[in-house]
């Protein structure tokens, strides 16, 4: 019996030999020579990348709780129980790894001799990490909270005007975006885009490239490396797109300079984020363009979609609506402080509609999964999407229930919904966003009565593909009914 090394969870145990069972007795679908498994999931595969979370779901019906995949020569492991996924996050060291976005990476390289934090991994994705960590303190954050607060007024009031004749918004996902790309505007430029109202062109010209970023991202992670024969069309967007987003930080980062110089002392207090960024000499110029530009593009996408899906799931529930808007007549939301059921309701929409397809580690030890000895390097996949709607870890799981997030006496398994990530490499604008959303949902709450235009139906929950959730909700959903109830 020869101990390996040490893992935690539920306690300190070691990795033996005679009970544990090995790698190669994990189950999964029989890998073919060279390609492995990378058939399954290509697109004339039976779970193509709309389907993959379908295909997962598939896999884990018929294989159990943890699965064996090899995609090409790359050995990967997918997880589908909520203890693994916390001994994930246990085994991801110093350095945790994901898989790297090649493509990206490989233009900013090239293009500004820099690659930022997102494609990054290992020491140098460490040292780009630490200049963000400030996104984190609460403190920071709440320091925009009257200016982002503005931003959901102005929000709220500007979709009143949007409604058609029967009081429906369209599109409303479109709208969402704006919201989000106005409020993180007032972090990242420390400046007012006008989104909402001038400068319509300029914001809906910026939704745009980062929504075809993001599919060209995906299309080139997912996809063979072709762009690495040819600039292929997908490397060709994140090219553009990439060159846009820099421009805008180079103009906006200039003008805050010039705020910077005139008024240091007003700077840093109205700005810190800012000024924690443009005052650090340990970062090149490029570097700081890239770092606000990484932190402005994942403001914009997923705060826009969980505004939608929480005014959704809102309008669909209307007694949990009026319960909400109770709490926050008599609680009041302020800075460090949510009334508990407006939290919740932003808990379980996560649960229900998360953005991420799930959250990944290559680990750095040896560790037991399900039983099973996964070794140092491994791809391992918590398919947590899945994980947070099992009927074994969330009763009803279909159903919107943001009491399950109050009830002390039953609350969930902290790793069974992760919709931010977790440890060191946790998503960094976490506080931005839920500040974001809760002002934002808090304000359209205050201000109208929201209701769905469609009937609740169990086919949209059984979507796990969330762009097709999405696409329901934003067609389907936002009608409002504006007998203000509202305080004006
Ligand atoms: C509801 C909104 C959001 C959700 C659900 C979300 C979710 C996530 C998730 C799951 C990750 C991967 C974490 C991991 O691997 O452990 C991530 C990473 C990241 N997010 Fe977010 N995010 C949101 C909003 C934001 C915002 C507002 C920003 C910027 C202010 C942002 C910036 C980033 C960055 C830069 C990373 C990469 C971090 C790294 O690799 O070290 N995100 N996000």
């Amino acid at each position: 019996m020869r101990p390996l090394g040490l893992f935690r969870h539920g306690g300190l145990c070691r990795i033996n030999y005679c009970t544990h069972k090995a790698y190669e007795e994990i189950p999964g679908p029989h890998p073919l020579p060279l390609v492995g498994n990378a058939l399954l999931f290509s697109p004339l595969g039976l779970y193509n990348i709309p389907r993959l979370l379908d295909g997962f779901a598939d896999l884990h019906r018929r294989y159990g709780e943890i699965v064996k995949l090899k995609m090409g020569n790359t050995p990967s492991v997918l997880l589908f129980n909520p203890n693994d996924i916390q001994a994930m996050f246990d085994h991801e060291g110093k350095f945790p790894q994901r898989p790297t976005f090649d493509a990206l990476k490989d233009y900013r390289k090239r293009k500004y001799q820099t690659v930022g934090i997102v494609p990054d991994n290992g020491e140098e994705w460490y040292k780009m990490r630490q200049n963000v960590q400030i996104l984190l303190k609460l403190k920071t954050v709440h320091s925009y909270w009257n200016r982002q607060q503005a931003v959901a007024e102005e929000f709220s009031a500007s979709l009143l005007s949007k409604t058609n004749a029967n009081g429906i918004i369209k599109d409303f996902v479109q709208h969402a975006f704006q919201y989000s790309l106005e409020a993180i505007g007032v972090i990242c430029y420390g400046k007012r885009l006008n989104c909402l109202s001038a400068n319509l062109q300029e914001c809906d010209a910026i939704v745009k490239a980062n929504i075809q970023f993001l599919k060209a991202l995906g299309e080139t992670f997912h996809q063979p490396p072709w762009w690495k024969l040819w600039r292929t069309k997908a490397y060709k967007i994140i090219e553009s797109t990439q060159d846009l987003m820099m421009t805008n930080a180079i103009k906006y980062l200039e003008e805050a300079r010039q705020k910077f110089k005139q008024n240091p002392a007003v700077f840093l207090e109205e700005d810190p984020i800012l000024c924690h960024l443009l005052e650090n000499d340990n970062l090149s110029a490029t570097e700081k363009n890239l770092l606000v530009t990484e932190i402005f593009q994942g403001g914009i996408d997923a705060t826009g979609t969980v505004v939608t899906m929480m005014l959704y799931e809102l309008a669909r529930n209307l007694p949990i609506q009026a319960a909400v808007y109770d709490d926050l007549i008599e609680k009041k939301l302020r800075p460090g402080y949510a009334p508990p059921l407006l939290r919740a309701c932003l808990k379980e929409t996560l649960r229900l509609h998360p953005t991420a397809g799930g959250t990944s580690r290559i680990i750095n030890s040896d560790a037991i999964l399900s039983g099973y000895r996964v070794p140092k390097g491994t791809l391992v996949v918590g398919v947590t999407p899945i994980i947070s709607r099992m009927e074994r870890y969330f009763s009803n799981p279909l159903q919107f229930n943001p009491w399950r997030f109050i009830d002390k006496k039953e609350l969930p398994h902290p790793y069974a919904s992760v919709p931010f990530g977790h440890g060191a490499r946790m998503c960094p604008g976490r506080r931005i966003a839920e500040q974001e959303i809760l002002l934002c949902v808090a304000e359209g709450e205050r201000i109208a009565e929201i209701t769905s235009v469609s009937q609740p139906s169990q086919k949209f929950y059984q979507h796990l593909n969330m762009q097709a959730r999405l696409e329901l909700a934003t067609s389907a959903l936002l009608a409002i009914i504006t007998t203000l109830i509202s305080t004006h």
